[in-house]
Order: C-alpha cells, then structure tokens, then sequence
C-alpha cells in the first residue's frame, strides 16, 4: 500500500503508454508537447492518473483483516468527516467531498485508520457516488460482519460546476444502511451525531 511516487514504481509499459497518450492529447487541444512547461506534463499527468486509480491495486478487505481485534463494546462507532477525492466514471473529472461512516461491533472491532484506507481505495476508481457508497457500505458488512453499518457520503461533482449545467454549490448526498442502521431510531442517532459539531 505505499504511496506511489516515482513513473517507474508503476508497471512500466502501462505508465508509458498513458504517458505517450497524453502527450498525444496534449497535441490534439493544440499545443506544442515540446515548450519548456509541458516537457514533462505527460509524465506528471500519468503518474496523477496512476495515483489517482491506484484502488483498482489494492484489496479492501485485506487492509480491514489487517487490524480486526475482539472486543465486546457493542455500542456505534462513528468515523465522520473523512475526505475524500475521486474521479466521476463519465468525465473523469474529479467529485469529492466527505464520507461518514458507521458501525456497531458484533465481537469484533477494527483499527480505526482503516476505514479511510478503505475509503480511499473504493474513491481511487472511476466512479458515481452511489456505487462508491455501497462499495464501502458492502466491504465491511462481508468482512467485520458487524450488527449494523451505515455510509453517508456528501459530495460536489466538478463535472457539475466546471462544465455541463455549471452549478457551483450543488452537493449530492448518498447513504447505505444495512442491519440495525435500518432501524429509524438508529439510523436518526447515527444522522444526528454526524451533523452534531464538537467545540
Ligand atoms: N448518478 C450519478 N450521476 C453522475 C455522477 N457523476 C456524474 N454524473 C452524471 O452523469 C450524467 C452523464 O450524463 P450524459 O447526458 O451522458 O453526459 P453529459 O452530456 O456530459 O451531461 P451534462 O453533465 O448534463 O452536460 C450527468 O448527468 C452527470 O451529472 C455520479 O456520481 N452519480
Ligand atoms: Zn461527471
């Protein structure tokens, strides 16, 4: 799961050939490939997109076997506020905003880190914020088979504001619940506590 930094940590033919397409795309809106500030524009570009879809690499349900411990609090567990950063499947443009997630333990807790690692390796796909909400929502209902969980993602989609119907300030809210989160009086606590502010 290291952070990818150089074009050779990536599979070198593919890094390549993004690569040489760029540089090609670059060549077709009318630019010069070859003016000092483009020089290595295809290889960043590359290696953005690489970083970006790294998720296609990585196991979610490894990263959460990784830190699961029994523990008998069976109470709900809130991870609110988490970022997130992802592309839109039609425009490859970028959609992000902030994932809440929720569980309630069924002998088993998991290492807190995990679930924004999870979150990032669903968000570093081509998506729509629906699937992304039941990719998460899906992984660690199989995995930590918990009582219940619950997945509130609020996001602003830049194919919405930069291009297409240009609204700067719409933002799109999805959520999944499954067990005891599809109780209202559970799903109602859980919902409060996110829109709750701490001092
Ligand atoms: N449901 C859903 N739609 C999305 C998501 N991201 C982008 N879209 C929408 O995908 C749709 C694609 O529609 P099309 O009509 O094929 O594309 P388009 O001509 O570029 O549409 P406009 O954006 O309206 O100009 C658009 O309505 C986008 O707003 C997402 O995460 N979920
Ligand atoms: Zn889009």
């Amino acid at each position: 799961m290291a952070p990818y930094r150089n074009l050779e940590e990536y599979n070198i033919e593919v890094a390549n050939e993004v690569k040489d397409r760029y540089a090609k795309i670059i060549d077709e809106i009318g630019e010069d490939v070859t003016r000092e500030g483009l020089l290595k524009t295809p290889e960043r570009a590359a290696k953005a997109m690489l970083f970006l879809t790294q998720g296609y690499k990585q196991d979610a349900e490894q990263i959460l076997k990784s830190a699961m411990f029994k523990e008998d609090y069976d109470d709900m567990v809130i991870i609110k506020d988490i970022e997130l950063y992802s592309l839109c499947e039609h425009h490859m443009l970028p959609f992000f905003g902030k994932a809440h997630v929720a569980y309630i333990p069924n002998g088993q807790i998991v290492g807190l880190s995990k679930i924004p690692r999870i979150v990032d390796v669903f968000a570093r796909r081509l998506q729509v914020q629906e699937r992304l909400t039941h990719d998460i929502l899906e992984c660690l209902n199989n995995t930590l088979q918990p009582k219940g969980v619950a997945v509130v993602i609020e996001a602003s989609h830049m194919c919405m504001m930069m291009r297409g119907v240009q609204k700067q300030n719409s933002v799109t809210t999805t959520s999944g619940f499954r067990g005891q989160f599809e109780k209202i009086e559970t799903r109602n606590e859980f919902l409060k506590l996110i829109s709750a502010k701490l001092s």
